[in-house]
């Protein structure tokens, strides 16, 4: 396994050899007379992987990688033999931006403003890149939660082209090759999903891989995690979803979902040839899995893979920043709280895990801080009396008292302070539950988190509506403003993109082994510091969307500091200062120069070009 400085050093040296006969042809130019920065600027621009040798002519605009449209400068246009490809008119990227912004606005349908950007991804990374990561607010919307949910369910009629990897039950014993196909050999970090409970949704095979694809999106929007180190895979076996299974569209395997050995062998080849390909630190998040894998899997391989669950860990982090921030409004303790959960599934068990482990943090013992945690699925109250009994995974939250299945009578009955729904049913916080939580407590937490927005189980209005606007409330999707009583209150989306991007930089950049739970509570303490009293006036228990970038970078930090503490990182010197250390793992989303080394810049073609397109880029003058 080669350290992150190794690695591109390897890459770099690698690519000498092309740049050496170049070198020969051409002489030094004394406008670029630094080598050194000029290989390191080419090669950020070919993410360190594209030989400037095999590049040629109109493939530089062809490649989204290095396309630059008309910002090509006239001597690169000329250097790199596009000259007359492009139109006469020179374009900086900041006017390219203000395009794309007029472009997107013209479409009226989100789903239209995401096929624009997918598009403006397979054409142009850098502007896609920048474009997403400067107007955060505008665009998470879009290429995340809530319009690619509807675009994995739309995903047989848009797809295009590959971005990412499928990888079917029918590979197994051959997932090592197919991976060998992917022509990236520097990947830091897979996201995948089996597709079988994508966002709220439900089942929905191998249209699930919208969703692996808009992480990995803000993987670098948010966190500046390179691209082309990024990989987003479709693990496809099959599905259940009779709808899909009938669906001329469907591009998936037609099949009911493999299950038992042979599924669990074909995760356990998939992980090992991961690692095997990528090295053993390569960054494993599990995305989206059904509950019946998402825990026991994360059990498995939490300790021999560098992996964790979004949907358990992630969810839970920002769900327990959310409930570190509500304190400060609520004047109760996280201990001091009761807390009711409609859901007993993976996120459920997720957040009250960490809630757990942030009481005991607070001084209580593990069981009393389990006793305030109570959990409700669709058989009623996790009650041990219950027929059936607590299912396993939630064992350690059922309680020894009369069984409920009135989901509106166990809020009046247990009181709780908090709610959280993890439910994925749209509106299961009904007018009387929250009219209810208003009567249990002055301050009620109110956490609809189920994705996307129509699977919330209220609305931010509803809640504010029907507790006298005296509710602290967070969804995992976006809802407009609220207005109430005259004010108008912003709500905060307690969804684990203020968590994920974050802590996959601080893994990257330390080279970390395991990635222990204790992470994840240093994450949601890092976010919980970001709120504002700002935020808290407006009704938001999160720091605003515009701010996901500086508090990807703070947990990324956080996160880097506690890898060498816990003796986890493996990248060598161990960084003296951490904020430049994780800030130089970073892309760049300007564009860079774009000449091949030592490139020279005939004195005479020079002004002969300048003088035929009648015109001198500031560039160039
Ligand atoms: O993708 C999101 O918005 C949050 C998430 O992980 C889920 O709901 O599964
Ligand atoms: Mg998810």
């Amino acid at each position: 396994m080669f350290s992150t400085a190794s690695r591109s050093l390897l890459c770099c040296s690698h690519a000498k050899g092309p740049h050496r006969a170049l070198a020969s042809i051409l002489t030094k130019s004394p406008a670029l007379d630094t080598p050194s920065l000029q290989c390191r600027d080419y090669h950020e621009v070919t993410g360190n992987i594209i030989c400037p040798n095999v590049v040629r002519g109109i493939d530089h605009l062809r490649d989204p990688r290095l396309n630059k449209g008309l910002a090509f400068t006239l001597e690169e246009r000329q250097a790199l033999g596009i000259h007359g490809l492009l139109a006469a008119k020179f374009k900086t990227q900041e006017e390219q931006l203000d395009i794309c912004r007029i472009s997107i606005d013209r479409y009226e349908d989100n789903l239209n403003k995401y096929l624009y950007l997918v598009e403006l991804q397979d054409r142009n990374e850098k502007l896609f890149f920048r474009l997403l990561s400067e107007n955060i607010e505008k665009y998470l919307p879009i290429v995340y939660t809530p319009t690619v949910g509807l675009a994995c369910q739309r995903f047989g009629l848009i797809y295009r082209r590959p971005r990412g990897l499928f990888i079917t039950i029918n590979d197994k014993g051959h997932i090592f090759n197919i991976l060998k196909n992917w022509p990236e050999p520097d990947v830091r970090a897979i996201v995948f999903t089996d597709g079988e409970r994508i966002l709220g949704l439900g089942d929905l095979g191998a249209y699930g891989m919208g969703i692996p694809v808009g992480k990995l999106s803000l993987y670098t929007a948010l966190a500046g995690i390179k691209p082309h180190q990024c990989l987003p895979i479709t693990l496809d076996v099959g599905t259940d979803n009779q709808d899909l299974l009938e669906d001329p569209l469907y591009i998936g395997l037609r099949q009911k979902r493999v299950r038992g050995k042979e599924y669990d062998e074909f995760i356990d080849e998939f992980m090992e040839a991961c690692v095997q390909r990528y090295g053993q630190n390569t960054l494993l998040q599990f995305e989206d899995f059904a509950l019946i894998n998402a825990g026991r899997l994360l059990k498995k391989y939490r300790h021999k893979y560098c992996t964790f669950n979004d949907d358990i860990q992630g969810t839970a982090a920002v769900a327990v920043a959310g409930l570190m921030a509500a304190v400060r409004v609520t004047k109760r303790k996280l201990s001091e709280n009761i807390y009711l959960f409609l859901g007993a599934g993976s996120a459920a068990n997720g957040i009250a895990n960490l809630t757990v482990a942030a009481m005991v943090a607070e001084g209580l013992s593990e069981k009393q801080a389990r006793e305030r945690v109570y959990m409700f699925d669709v058989d009623g109250l996790l009650s041990t009396r219950r027929e059936g009994g607590v299912p396993e995974h939630a064992k350690s939250f059922g309680k020894d008292i009369e069984p409920e299945k009135d989901f509106e009578a166990c809020v009046a009955k247990i009181k709780p302070s908090c709610l959280i729904g993890c439910s994925t049913v749209g509106g299961a916080f009904t007018t009387n539950v929250l009219q209810q939580m208003a009567r249990n407590t002055d301050r009620p937490v109110i956490f609809a988190l189920s994705n996307p927005t129509s699977k919330a189980e209220c609305t931010a209005q509803a809640a504010y509506d029907n507790t006298e606007g005296r509710c602290i409330f967070a969804s995992g999707s976006p809802f407009p403003p609220v207005k109430y009583n005259g004010k108008e209150f912003h709500t905060g989306q307690g969804n684990n993109s203020y968590i994920f991007p974050g802590v996959a930089l601080g893994v990257i950049a330390t080279a970390t082994h395991h990635i222990p739970e204790t992470m994840f509570l240093t994450a949601a303490r890092t976010l919980a510091h970001y709120v504002s009293e700002e935020d808290l006036a407006i009704g938001r228990i999160y720091p605003s969307l515009a701010e996901l970038k500086e508090v990807s970078v703070a947990i990324a930090i956080e996160v880097a500091k506690m890898a060498y503490d816990e003796g986890l990182g493996s990248v060598y010197p161990i960084p003296r200062n951490f904020s430049m250390h994780i800030r130089r793992c970073q892309y760049e989303f300007n564009y860079v120069v774009n000449l091949p080394d030592r490139y020279t810049w005939p004195e005479s073609a020079k002004v002969d070009y300048k003088r035929s397109r009648g015109h001198l880029h500031p560039c160039n003058t």
